[in-house]
């Protein structure tokens, strides 16, 4: 490809969304023959799979359809026969008209006053997605109202919410798509009994919890009026529900227009990924690009530099995203996958890591391709201080594409009036080698668009490697081994008639717990 050229052509636009990945290890002929590995992978045809709804989660025997929570068009979309966009905007309904409620200060708590606090209590999907959106729409966020997310068993994060919120106006969200996870089981029921304990009355509970979930049965059991659940589907994946009622957090957080144009762009998104020819197809492109440096150059990690603090939260949902879908050892024909699949995914925010991981991405040993993630104009602008951010995303992309040469640096040394055996001892030291894979995705301004289009383009990355690496994206069996061990260590923890466990590491670390829990009951 001729240099001139390279910039112009290996660049996408889509959604709002512009990838720069003229400063990848890729050529002409590269790319081509992975273009023939999607191919190969019949990637068209799965991908046209997963947006009509066909069963692609083959483990679970479901359809992977969050696409079709922002489908804006009047197209129908079939699971089994029959067409879901029904109830999705349905549910769009009733979410709109409980942020109205929220809004206008009609909803109140048990003594009369309107909300002024939110908070989500779920974990994994039904968190991450929330918070990054909601984090990404900070210029967009409504006076008066304040989000808290508790997430985590560890009672500290409980307790720190507890602390700042006020029980006349606080209402919880209790999101979980099984209704069924430990922490946000545990924390609810906490959370509940804290607002008894200052005086709510337990018939107005409906006033303070409302609940999103796919197990409407174990939502009521817990003690949610049922006008205050909202459904998702199973259908939706834990890490791809955002989109969904799991979402509600964001419109009564900002407005229901601003959700709204957040699935727009997400819709957009779609449309650019369901149409595109591969070669222009951003989020293919990028897939490509993953599976080019995880399958043949032996990268381990991949780093997702986002220059907006405002996504700050993005890298954390991305390692869901990525690593739960991707990381897997079996194809979905049960046979060992003899390559390497999803990548480690980490990542932070611009300019921060300047300060701190960058020395790895610029000298280490490691071959890291890096995505650095930003909008031209700011939604908070003050003074010059997006030039500075935009110049130091730039910086990165040079530093990280072409390093400084160690002749560059012998030159310098030299002109300094370094001694030959300080340049020689100096100058390898010094040396950027460069050449490192960095693709730069540049916005206008994160505009709830922007953002929609940008969280749906790692969806779809996701799914196309997952695609091209035989595996099935939707399914997280992994998880289970530590949720049941879990249990029963729980269990050991706290009956010391129970066997003790073949492992003697894990039963000194029991006993030690218990013994130290004991001491601690005894000195109350
Ligand atoms: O929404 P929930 O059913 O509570 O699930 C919350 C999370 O926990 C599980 O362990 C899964 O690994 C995640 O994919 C899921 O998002």
């Amino acid at each position: 490809m001729e240099q001139p050229e390279r910039c112009r052509q290996l660049t996408i636009e889509a959604a709002g969304l512009c990838l720069d990945y003229s400063h990848h290890r890729v050529t002409a002929e590269s790319l081509s023959d992975l273009l023939e590995l999607a191919r190969e992978a019949r990637l068209e045809e799965r991908r046209e799979a997963m947006l009509n709804g066909s069963t692609i989660n083959t483990s679970e025997q479901r359809a992977a359809l969050h696409t079709a929570l922002r489908n804006r068009s009047q197209r129908p979309v079939l699971v089994d026969g029959s067409d879901v966009m029904p109830a999705i905007r349905d549910t769009l309904e009733r979410m709109r008209a409980l942020c109205q409620h929220v809004h206008s200060g009609e909803w109140t708590g048990h003594t009369g006053k309107p909300i002024k606090h939110i908070v989500n209590i779920g974990i994994g999907g039904s968190f991450l997605g929330v918070k990054t959106a909601l984090d990404g729409l900070r210029p967009f966020h409504r006076e008066g109202l304040t989000a808290h997310y508790v997430v985590n068993v560890d009672p500290a994060d409980l307790a720190a919410t507890l602390k700042v919120i006020d029980p006349e106006t606080t209402l919880f969200i209790v999101a979980s798509k099984s209704f069924s996870t430990l922490e946000t089981r545990v924390n609810a029921e906490a959370a509940k009994a804290w607002m008894l304990e200052q005086g709510m009355p337990a018939q107005d509970s409906h006033r303070h919890f409302i609940a999103v979930s796919n197990n409407i049965n174990k939502a009521t059991q817990f003690g949610i009026a049922p006008d205050n659940i909202l459904p998702l589907w199973d259908w939706v994946g834990g890490r791809y529900s955002l989109w969904s009622a799991i979402g509600l957090m964001i419109p009564l957080m900002t407005s229901f227009t601003v959700f709204e144009r957040l699935l727009h762009g997400a819709y957009s998104m779609d449309e650019h990924f369901r149409i595109a020819p591969l070669e222009q197809n951003m989020p293919v492109i990028m897939a490509l690009l993953g599976i080019w440096y995880s399958n043949y150059f032996g990268a381990q990690s991949h780093a997702v530099l986002t220059y907006a603090s405002d996504l700050e939260a993005f890298p954390a949902h991305l390692q869901q995203m990525d690593m739960e879908s991707n990381g897997k050892r079996v194809t979905t024909e049960g046979q060992p996958a003899s390559w390497q699949t999803g990548p480690v995914i980490w990542g932070g925010v611009g300019t921060n890591g300047q300060h701190a991981y960058h020395q790895l991405l610029h000298q280490g040993t490691r071959l890291i391709p890096v995505d650095i993630i930003i909008p031209m104009v700011s939604q908070s602008p003050i003074g010059e201080q997006q030039d500075w951010l935009f110049a130091h995303a730039l910086a990165q992309s040079q530093a990280l594409a072409f390093g400084c040469s160690e002749e560059t640096i012998r030159d310098e040394l030299a002109k300094e009036g370094a001694s030959q055996e300080m340049i020689d001892t100096l100058a390898p030291q010094k040396t950027i080698p460069g050449n490192k894979p960095v693709s730069l995705l540049v916005m206008e301004s994160l505009t709830p668009e922007a953002l929609g289009a940008l969280i749906a383009l790692y969806e779809h990355k996701v799914f196309v490697q997952g695609v091209i690496w035989g595996i099935n994206s939707f399914d997280q069996f992994g998880v289970e081994l530590g949720k049941v061990l879990g249990d029963q260590i729980f269990e050991q923890l706290n009956d010391s008639t129970l066997c003790a466990s073949e492992d003697s590491a894990l039963n000194q670390w029991i006993q030690r717990y218990r013994r130290i829990h004991n001491r601690c009951n005894d000195n109350r």
